[in-house]
């Protein structure tokens, strides 16, 4: 039986004080664990999108509906940013528990989520260090520690992994796919890497701008997403199909820059 949707963007228009059109008529339906990156060129609305679903910018225009509620009413839904987003003077323990002394509990009450979450992560031994100590990766892990204490159904991802190395992106890639897997999420990417929306995704939804909008919504193959798949035919095939459906998004002003 097909999952009802958990998210849905119905005729959904962004328009913003100065007069920007940022999306119009954004169409989509999400599913309950779902793995959908959104991509497309710099401008194309990705993360007004992605702002939209968390509730941390209103639509002009249209319908969005989170876990059966209008979006940004209700918890079950964490964000994590481009950057981390660390408070400097707080350890990795208590960067990792604002989200849970947000919601009124103490220290005691919290250790163990906290330290679940660092476990989901790798940074158990990392619990007493400072931002200042932790690498670019190492910090990007804190911050989906922190989006995942408090256990959510839906996790957005703006761009996590662009300011980082390829080899930290790599492992990271492989750390939330298996988040994914484990925690039965659903997650929401916004990437401009077709390599990485391929890897990543069950469904790559391709944007095109001015004013955004959906272009395409491509499925991807079904099976094991590990090192091995990167070098596969099938890989490159499929970043092949969605580099061409991307450049279609685009005009000569947007591929010559
Ligand atoms: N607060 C704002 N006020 C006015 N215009 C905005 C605001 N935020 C975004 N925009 C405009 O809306 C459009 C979409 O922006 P958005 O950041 O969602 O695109 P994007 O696809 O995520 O881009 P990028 O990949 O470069 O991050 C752009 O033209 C942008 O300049």
């Amino acid at each position: 039986m097909t999952q009802p949707a958990q998210i849905t963007l119905s005729h959904v228009e962004k328009r913003f004080g100065n007069g920007t059109l940022a999306l119009r008529d954004m169409n989509l339906s999400i599913r309950e664990g779902e793995f959908v990156s959104f991509l497309g060129p710099s401008g194309c609305g990705k993360s007004t999108a992605l702002r939209m679903i968390a509730g941390l910018l209103e639509p002009s225009g249209g319908t969005i509906t989170v876990n059966g509620r209008e979006a940004g009413d209700g918890g079950d839904v964490s964000f994590v940013f481009q950057d981390a987003t660390l408070m400097p003077w707080a350890t990795v323990f208590d960067n990792v528990m604002l989200p849970l002394k947000l919601r009124g509990l103490g220290r005691a009450e919290a250790r163990a989520q906290v330290e679940e979450a660092l476990g989901m992560v790798g940074l158990t031994k990392f619990a007493s260090s400072y931002p200042r100590e932790l690498s670019g990766g190492m910090k990007m892990r804190v911050s989906i520690a922190r989006a995942m204490v408090t256990k959510p159904r839906l996790l957005l991802m703006d761009e996590p992994f662009a300011a980082l190395d390829e080899m930290t992106r790599f492992k990271l890639n492989n750390d939330v796919l298996e988040l994914w897997r484990k925690q039965g999420l659903t997650v929401v990417f916004v990437t401009h890497s077709v390599f990485e929306s391929v890897y990543l995704s069950s469904r790559v939804v391709v944007m095109g701008s001015r004013p955004g909008r959906v272009v395409h919504d491509l499925p991807m193959p079904e099976g094991p997403r590990d090192e091995h798949y990167r070098t596969t035919a099938r890989y490159a095939e499929t970043c092949r199909i969605v580099t061409e459906a991307l450049e279609g998004t685009m005009d000569h002003v947007d591929i010559n820059h």
